[in-house]
């Protein structure tokens, strides 16, 4: 049997829902994936680090209701978050990266995977920021210690669309994309069409688990940013820092403005995009538009989330799902594990008695 030893960064929505789905799916995943998960620490801001070599009860972890500081109840825990002690010492084959994105310069968790990385240990993430800010060093690093660096969940949460384009869509010749990249906004403006109040819209989405730690960084476009970013750079090979994207969020979009776009049948939503210019250039921009309800997104209401990506051999294609959300961002850490274990010569699987 196949065990991956896992270390969980950040102990919020998203890694606390990955334990719930081991709690639940280890038998499922050993039948149909081949391997199970094991979690042999915890680090997080709030609650502190714990390094358990033989495991710890994924259920225990995420049933017990810990206070600040609460791991330290635990064999082998400490109130404190000892990051760099967990991802270098901890006996983890994969580092799984879920604390808050920082915008601006990607800490700590661009440190966090390099200091995995570095250490043999393979890094999957939901965290926008080292991706968007540090992909190329990190992807290199990888690559030098053998071992991967996954991030799937960065745009789009569980629902494929890195991946996917880079592996069904090779050869289609890939000119630019536009989407709605972040659920929150696109949840609001849709609770916002049916009279509620900005705030109480924003209030709702954070409740939902959909929205960052500071909800500005969705109403104002800084998430589609780094998004946008991350696409471009992946699928169309650019080389875009988030300064490189102009952005403009939904904030100074007001009730009038929402109901003159209903009645002129159309709706506005907050638009990622980036196109490839005729001298190889590429050109990001993050702004709302208002859409005819003919337009293909349109229709796309709530956390849901979609790409469309304009191809020179297949025209248009849209990939449409969850954009936020616990358990399906959950999701694409899973898909990330997957895809490690499912690398021919991967050298971290260890047979367990
Ligand atoms: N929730 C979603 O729908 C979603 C979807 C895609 C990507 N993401 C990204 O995934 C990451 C996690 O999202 P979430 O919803 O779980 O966020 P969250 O705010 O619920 O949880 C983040 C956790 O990380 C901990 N943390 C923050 N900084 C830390 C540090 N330096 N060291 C240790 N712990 C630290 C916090 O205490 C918190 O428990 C974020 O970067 C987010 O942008 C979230
Ligand atoms: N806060 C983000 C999470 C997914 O990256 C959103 O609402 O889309």
């Amino acid at each position: 049997m196949t065990v991956y030893n896992i270390a969980l960064i950040g102990f919020g929505g998203v890694n606390r829902a990955l334990a719930e789905l081991i709690a639940s799916k280890n038998p499922l995943w050993e039948r149909d994936l081949g391997f199970r998960l094991n979690i042999v620490a915890v680090s997080d801001l709030y609650l502190g680090s714990v390094i358990s070599p033989n495991g710890l009860d994924a259920t225990t972890l995420v049933e017990s209701k810990f206070a600040k500081g609460g791991f330290s109840q635990l064999s082998g825990g400490s109130a404190e978050a000892n990051n760099e002690v967990v991802i270098k010492n901890a006996p983890a084959d994969i580092i799984v990266e879920a604390t808050f994105t920082n915008p601006k310069d990607g800490e700590p968790a661009v440190s966090h995977c390099r200091w995995a990385l570095e250490g043999g240990k393979h890094v999957v993430t939901t965290n926008k920021g080292p991706v968007a800010i540090a992909a190329q060093e990190l992807k290199a690093l990888a690559k030098k210690n053998g071992v991967r660096f996954e991030y799937e969940g960065s745009v789009m949460s569980g629902t494929p669309v890195i991946r996917m384009v880079d592996k069904t869509l090779a050869g289609a010749e890939l000119n630019g994309f536009e989407g709605i990249l972040n659920g929150t906004s696109n949840f609001v403006l849709g609770r916002m069409e049916t009279g509620m109040d900005f705030s109480a819209a924003v209030k709702e989405a954070q409740e939902l688990g959909y929205a960052e730690a500071d909800p500005t960084a969705d109403v104002e476009g800084f998430d589609v940013r780094l998004k946008v970013v991350i696409l471009a750079n992946e699928l169309l090979g650019a080389n875009l820092t988030p300064d490189d994207v102009a952005r403009k969020g939904i904030s100074g979009l007001t009730a009038a403005d929402i109901d003159t776009a209903k009645k002129a049948g159309s709706r506005w939503k907050l638009i990622g995009s980036a196109i490839r210019n005729a001298d190889g250039s590429v050109t990001g921009s993050v702004e709302p538009k208002c859409l005819p309800l003919e337009h293909p997104l349109a229709a796309v209401s709530g956390a849901t989330n979609a790409v469309s990506l304009n191809t020179e051999l297949l025209g248009s294609v849209t990939v449409t799902g969850p954009g936020a959300g616990r358990i399906e961002t959950a999701y694409a850490l899973l898909s990330d594990i997957v895809a490690i274990h499912n690398l021919a010569g991967a050298n971290l699987k260890k047979e367990a008695a």
